[in-house]
């Protein structure tokens, strides 16, 4: 499903090089759910920038669904983002003006989808992530764990190939974070969602049986916890 490959990358500014990662080597199968966890400025961001194809890497390859996103222009990446990528961010990004539908829908409208279906489509996923009730309500009426599951359907919406979370719980208390990976396990179980979360907090990355560990912009660990959950 997604494939890094002896990837690497430096930020350059005005002639001083930084390099951020270094030959990173991993695969994610169908259905798998990882974490990856890093302290701060380990570089998961950056690599989560590249494996979303928002930044072209120095060197190395980013598969997703056997193509390589690396090589492709900006209008090919976007489609490619809009059809096959999934994004849940910290801070939801919801759009306050729209209903909790109407943002759930908004991907589809950028698909050109008739009305009635991109409707059904968000009515259907807005009751799996438990806010049947709430469609029509807009975003500053709800709850942030009740934000973040709408922001957890829309991602859902264009049934991606892959879901990428950016610290979803990390605006959360841990409670409702608790609730909230509680909601992805179901969906990688339930719909056979691949999702890779990034966190630097250990608690979640416990939570997911397969966890991707960088330090200072190198693969350090990649395991599967021992007698973890069901
Ligand atoms: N545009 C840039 N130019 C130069 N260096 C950068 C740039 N962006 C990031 N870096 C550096 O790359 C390293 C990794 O940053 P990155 O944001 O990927 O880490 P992170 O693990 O996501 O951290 P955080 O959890 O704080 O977001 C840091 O040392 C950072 O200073």
């Amino acid at each position: 499903m997604l494939a890094v490959e002896k990837l690497s990358h430096s930020f350059s500014n005005g002639g001083e090089i930084t390099p951020v990662l270094h030959h990173i080597d991993f695969s994610v199968d169908k259905g798998e759910m990882v974490a990856l966890l890093g302290s701060s400025g380990s570089g998961k961001s950056t690599l989560l920038n590249l494996m979303a194809g928002l930044m072209k890497p120095t060197s190395g390859r980013i598969l997703i669904g056997g193509i390589g996103i690396e090589t492709m222009n900006e209008n090919r990446l976007a489609e490619f983002r809009r059809s096959q990528i999934g994004f849940i961010f910290q801070s939801y990004e919801l759009i306050p003006h729209l209903t909790v539908r109407e943002n759930v829908e908004l991907p589809l409208v950028f698909q050109g989808m008739k009305a009635k279906l991109r409707r059904d489509k968000a009515v259907s996923l807005l009751a799996k992530v438990g806010l049947g009730e709430k469609t029509e309500m807009f975003p500053s009426q709800l709850s942030g764990g009740q934000q973040q599951r709408v922001s957890i359907a829309r991602s859902l919406v264009t049934e991606p190939a892959i879901v990428f979370a950016d610290e979803p719980t990390g605006n959360l208390d841990t409670k409702t974070e608790k609730e909230i990976i509680d909601l992805l396990i179901e969906l990688n179980r339930t719909l056979d969602i691949t999702f890779v979360i990034v966190t630097h907090e250990l608690e979640v990355a416990k939570r997911t049986r397969r966890v991707i560990q960088l330090r200072d912009g190198r693969l350090v660990e990649d395991a599967v916890w021992a007698g973890e959950d069901d």
